[in-house]
């Protein structure tokens, strides 16, 4: 079964994002997630890995400290979200690194307290191919966020899992890098979120 399209995908969540101003339904998911983890609002650098259109990125700007350092990457331009940096970039290219690398340096910011990736490949199709190539992003999205996590910070991703019905499931994990060794990335819990009417 493909993706909801259309009217299919006009439920309560795409209505509320329009109400609200979000440029995706998405940012309820990361609403829902920073209302249970709370890690946005001591969060003083976000990260958000493949954020077009820019719902997640308008919710960490919304949702962080005043002032924090807020920065969206994806292949595909985003729109300019006041209070927040884009960079149009393949986050599995050693280029989009350097580019986050350098917009780092120019801020003066050594880490992101927040990593967050709710990257979905561009490209429609069979349900096995799909889940293959989004896992592919996390692994990627790991990387960055081992590279650029601050100790003690917090990253995000989907990770798309099979439901009976064959369609796939968005699936969010939260893990905490270790304070006491800063290249290794520890799970601290999951939570499983959908968008429901
Ligand atoms: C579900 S959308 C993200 C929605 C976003 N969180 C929001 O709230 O608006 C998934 C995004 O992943 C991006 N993407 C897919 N592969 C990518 C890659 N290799 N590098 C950067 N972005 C990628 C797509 O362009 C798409 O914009």
């Amino acid at each position: 079964m493909g993706k909801a399209k259309g009217k299919q995908r006009q439920d309560k969540y795409y209505h509320l994002a329009k109400e609200q101003g979000y440029r995706s339904r998405a940012a309820f998911k990361l609403l829902q997630l920073d209302a249970r983890f709370r890690f946005l609002p001591t969060a003083r650098a976000v990260l958000d890995l493949c954020a077009a259109p820019g719902g997640w990125v308008q919710v960490a700007v919304n949702h962080a400290p005043v002032g924090a350092f807020v920065v969206g990457v994806d292949l595909v331009p985003i729109r300019p979200i006041r209070g927040a940096h884009s960079l149009t970039e393949d986050i599995t290219t050693s280029k989009c690194r350097s580019a986050v690398r350098k917009l780092m340096d120019s801020k003066g910011v050594a880490a992101f307290d927040v990593v967050l990736h709710d990257g979905s490949p561009n490209v429609g199709g069979a349900w096995a191919q799909e889940a293959t190539t989004q896992s592919a992003l996390v692994i990627d999205a790991v990387r960055l966020a081992t590279m650029f996590l601050a100790p003690k910070g917090a990253f995000i991703t989907k990770v798309l899992r099979k439901r009976k019905i064959k369609r796939q499931t968005p699936f969010y994990c939260l893990l905490i890098q270790r304070s006491q060794q800063k290249s290794r990335l520890q799970s601290s819990g999951s939570v499983r979120i959908c968008l429901q009417n």
